[in-house]
């Protein structure tokens, strides 16, 4: 069995930045096989706080995630007011009904009851720290400009290089104010001074990222309540042109009906260029609330499990992934499904999804709805028998880092031959399989995927040597003492040296 070891002696799983090695090595072994669940899904936590914020009643939110994306969304909401109370080491979310109202957009707040305790000092925007979390920076800089205020979003200096612009151009035909984005390539930080959204159709960019649409359409049902005249109670936000990572705005719909709000889906009577709209309308509450506070049960992350069903592909053992099955809201549960094109024995049962590996083989394959998969996928080709196509994620470029030519290049160091595409990549196994490969020291550039999916390769290669293993607390802080767990042997840790 596998065995993983740790450059910080003696530790257990890392946990905090004071414990957390510097490095970590996944020991080759036999089949990986076990049953296991991953946390809560980022993008649903992510969501349902944003709609229970500017919810009328008290929402629970239960088997939610706690990781660093998720704390920056937590943290922001905080320091505008909202009242959330976190328990149960972090997966239930308690955000309290009597903290957001929309009604104070004229003293420059989101909020009227415990604004008076924020931190915001006097004629000055909200100072917003958002790491680097695509979804929390781009729904907040949608809802906040809807909801009014002064805020200003800021981040890590990779924030700072990723697009934002699309989304700017659209809330800047309905701002009633203002909103820039600082950097000249239109990346935050993002400045908002703004009393609500007029009236309007809204019409957004969707080749970049599908959070611009997601983040327009959580914040249409949240106009200011004392706007006069008031907003429509339907808002149409179409899309025009591409729209990328499609199922994540599918998820965004059925986040939005659960907390109360309608959604239409319109695809015909289209302005030029548009490729679909949605129509919405807020939840009918008594005090003008756009949402309804509820309870809501989280999915399991659809993305991290694309990981523990990698290690049985890749490692030639079974390994059962519990609370996902193809009825789960999340896209990237449709992983399994390119793991069976490779060989794959896939069993979808009550409990969840079961991957079994089998003998692999390279395949063409469009990964545009599941662009979070794309490095988990490249690390199972490296196994393969002939080349593997990933086509449809030129979008990657603009995640965490180029997870085009990033990945390509970490991949390059393990001994495979991989050919970068605008759209995408081949990775070509050496032509004597996975005897050909090597170990290697792996850069992981600050990218929680990179670190999950790269070590994966050390299940069958000796030597793979994953840098900074803790950046994989964007959104999976237990990631490598789960796997471990998983693997199903103590693990022993070694000092080791580049
Ligand atoms: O809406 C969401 O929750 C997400 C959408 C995707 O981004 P893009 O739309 O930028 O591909 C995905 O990569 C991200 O991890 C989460
Ligand atoms: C791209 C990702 O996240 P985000 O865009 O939310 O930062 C991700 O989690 O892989």
């Amino acid at each position: 069995m596998p065995d993983i070891h740790s450059s910080s002696s003696n530790a257990p799983a890392p946990t905090s930045a004071a414990t957390a090695p510097t490095m970590v090595e996944v020991i080759p072994g036999g089949p990986v096989s076990g049953v296991i669940q991953p946390p809560g899904s980022k993008s649903l936590t992510n969501r349902a706080l944003i709609c229970a914020a500017f919810a009328a009643g008290t929402s629970q939110l239960r088997g939610a995630l706690r990781s660093e994306d998720t704390e920056v969304m937590i943290d922001a909401l905080r320091t505008i007011g909202v009242n959330i109370d976190v328990t149960e080491g972090g997966r239930t979310i308690t955000v309290h009904n009597d903290t957001v109202h929309n009604d104070t957009v004229h003293n420059d707040t989101v909020h009227n009851d415990t604004a008076k305790t924020a931190s915001k000092p006097d004629n000055e925007p909200y100072p917003l720290f958002i790491a680097n979390s695509g979804t929390t920076i781009r729904f907040l800089t949608a809802a906040l400009s809807a909801a009014g205020g002064q805020f200003r979003l800021h981040g890590v200096p990779r924030m700072h290089e990723r697009p934002i612009g699309d989304l700017i151009d659209a809330i800047s035909t309905v701002i009633q104010g203002s909103i820039t984005a600082e950097s000249p390539q239109g990346c935050p930080p993002v400045s908002i001074d703004s009393a609500g959204w007029r009236e309007g159709e809204i019409e957004v960019g969707g080749a970049v990222s599908s959070q611009y649409l997601s983040g327009l359409m959580m914040a249409a049902p949240i106009g200011p309540r004392d706007a006069n005249p008031p907003r429509s109670q339907t808002t149409r936000i179409a899309v025009q042109g591409e729209l990328v990572s499609r199922p994540y705005v599918e998820m965004t719909c059925r986040v939005l009906e659960s907390f109360g709000a309608t959604v239409k889906t319109i695809t015909s009577g289209l302005a030029a260029g548009q490729s679909v709209a949605f129509d919405i309308s807020p939840a009918t509450t008594t005090d003008g609330y756009g949402y309804r506070g509820i309870d809501y049960a989280i999915e399991p992350d659809a993305s991290a499990a694309s990981y523990f069903w990698a290690a049985a592909a890749i490692s030639g053992g079974s390994v059962t992934v519990t609370g996902l099955t193809h009825a789960a809201m999340q896209g990237d549960v449709g992983f399994v499904d390119v793991l069976k094109q490779m060989g794959c024995e896939v069993d979808e049962h009550e409990a969840g999804i079961t991957v079994t590996g089998g003998r692999l083989h390279g395949i063409d394959v469009d990964m545009n709805a599941i662009s979070d998969t794309v490095q988990t996928l490249a690390v199972v080709a490296l196994f393969a028998t002939g080349p593997t196509r990933v086509r449809g994620v030129a979008h990657n470029r603009f995640k965490e880092t180029d997870r085009i030519g990033d990945l390509a290049c970490e991949l390059t160091k393990l001994g495979a031959h991989v050919t970068e595409h605008e759209d995408g990549l081949t990775i070509t196994p050496p032509a004597n399989g996975s005897e050909g490969l090597h170990g290697a020291v792996l850069q992981t550039y600050h990218d929680h995927r990179m670190a999950m999916s790269l070590s994966l390769a050390g299940l069958r290669i000796a030597g793979v040597k994953i840098m900074d293993p803790s950046c994989t607390g964007k959104t999976y802080p237990e990631y490598f003492a789960d796997l471990e767990q998983l693997i199903g042997r103590a693990h022993h840790w070694s000092t080791l040296s580049t």
